[in-house]
């Protein structure tokens, strides 16, 4: 996978005109949703090598992470004279860098892209490390590839518009990354006052929740092992995802994955020895800031058949996790049974209900 360049912008409007400058390219497209077109399309419009540049609106979330929205971007990029050559900016939350770098990765079996990260869920996640793609089936990330951007520039500027919902979520993967790095990490993000946000402090987090991703992602770039870290609490998280998409409250992605790994981190305690005290402390924050995901054991068989598109799994029917020993304590490929599971679940709904 060729390398990809992560820049934590000081000058926005002058770094990102220079690496465009560096394409070669006879035509330049942006990729928004329609929220994303509103607020963060704006802070752009000084660039004079944008001023030609055609746009593409898509509608907003993961409702729309979908084929029919691809199919979209395919027809809009082909009707309006997209070559081989053309670069798609994509300028957005993980909806649009997934969805978007995946039209890059399809269209004409290739083009240049960049992406412009707009919540905090993609600057330290979704931009970074080339997973793209769309749901499918009722299936998260079903349908997708590894392309990753040619660069990805990072803003905190754009954050200021973000709701708080969006920057929890976004929070839900920088905890996932305090987690699966060291103990110093982690402790600064128990510290940060999520109610007060200041903007530098956040900056700097943001340069060390990207990087964890980043070292991570450049050992292993296809997920055939240690990048199985960057799913931890995906494994239960996907699963309440796509169980609560399927209902009139869809639940974001980061908050998922915090209640995925509350599961996650009990497996962890039984299976590895993850330490009591680290597991009530994550417990108690999540519980205060995410709230609690609502089903019953009726819905167990449901969240199970879930599990089960998991792209970790290997064996049909095993379920992958990847688990900690600790705080930054890595086990990758540890499974369970459905009877355990169900146990996790009910541990849940006990603690966090
Ligand atoms: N590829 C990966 O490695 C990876 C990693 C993590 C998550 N994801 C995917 O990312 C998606 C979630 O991304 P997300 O949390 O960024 O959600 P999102 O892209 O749906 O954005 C959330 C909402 O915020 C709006 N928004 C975006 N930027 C804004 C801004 N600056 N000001 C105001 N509103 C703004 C969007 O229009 C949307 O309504 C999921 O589909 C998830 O599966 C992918
Ligand atoms: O980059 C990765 O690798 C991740 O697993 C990051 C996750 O936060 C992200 O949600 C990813 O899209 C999940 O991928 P999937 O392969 O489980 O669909
Ligand atoms: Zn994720």
């Amino acid at each position: 996978m060729s390398k990809q360049e992560v820049i934590i912008c000081q000058n926005f409007t002058a770094e990102l005109s220079q690496k465009i400058s560096a394409h070669s390219y006879d035509k330049i497209f942006i990729l928004t949703d329609e929220h994303t077109c509103r607020f963060c399309l704006p802070l752009l419009q000084d660039i004079p090598c944008l001023k030609e540049a055609e746009q593409i609106v898509i509608g907003p979330e993961d409702i729309h992470k979908n084929l029919e929205t691809l199919a979209y971007v395919w027809n809009q990029l082909s009707s309006r004279g997209a070559t081989r050559h053309t670069l798609l900016i994509n300028l957005g939350g993980g909806m649009v860098t997934d969805l978007g770098g995946f039209a890059a990765a399809t269209f004409k079996r290739g083009i240049a892209c960049i992406n412009i990260p707009t919540t905090l869920l993609s600057m330290v996640d979704a931009a970074v490390g080339g997973k793209t793609g769309i749901n499918f089936n009722d299936l998260k990330n079903e349908i997708g590839s590894f392309y990753p951007a040619d660069q990805v520039l990072i803003d905190s500027e754009f954050l200021k518009t973000l709701d708080p919902q969006n920057l929890l979520s976004g929070y839900g993967e920088m905890l996932k990354h305090g987690l699966i790095s060291n103990q110093a990490h982690w402790s600064k993000l128990l510290k940060f006052d999520l109610n007060h946000i200041d903007y530098s402090q956040l900056q700097n987090l943001i340069g060390e929740s990207v990087q964890v991703k980043e070292d991570i992602v450049e050992k292993d770039p296809y997920e055939q092992n240690i990048r199985k870290a960057l799913n931890f609490g995906h494994t239960i998280g996907h699963a309440f995802e796509s169980f609560s998409l399927k209902t009139e409250h869809p639940v974001l992605h980061g908050y998922a994955v915090a209640w995925g790994m509350v599961c996650e981190l009990y497996l962890s305690h039984l299976r590895c020895g993850f330490p009591k005290e680290a597991l009530r402390t994550t417990i108690q924050f999540i519980k205060e800031n995410y709230g609690s995901l609502y089903f019953t054991c009726d819905d167990y068989d449901t969240l199970y058949d879930l599990m089960k598109h998991d792209k970790k799994n290997v064996a049909s029917g095993v379920i992958n996790f990847t688990l900690l020993g600790g705080i930054g304590d890595i086990r990758i490929n540890q499974t369970a049974s459905q009877e355990e599971i169900y146990e996790l679940l009910d541990f849940y709904r006990e603690t966090m209900g």
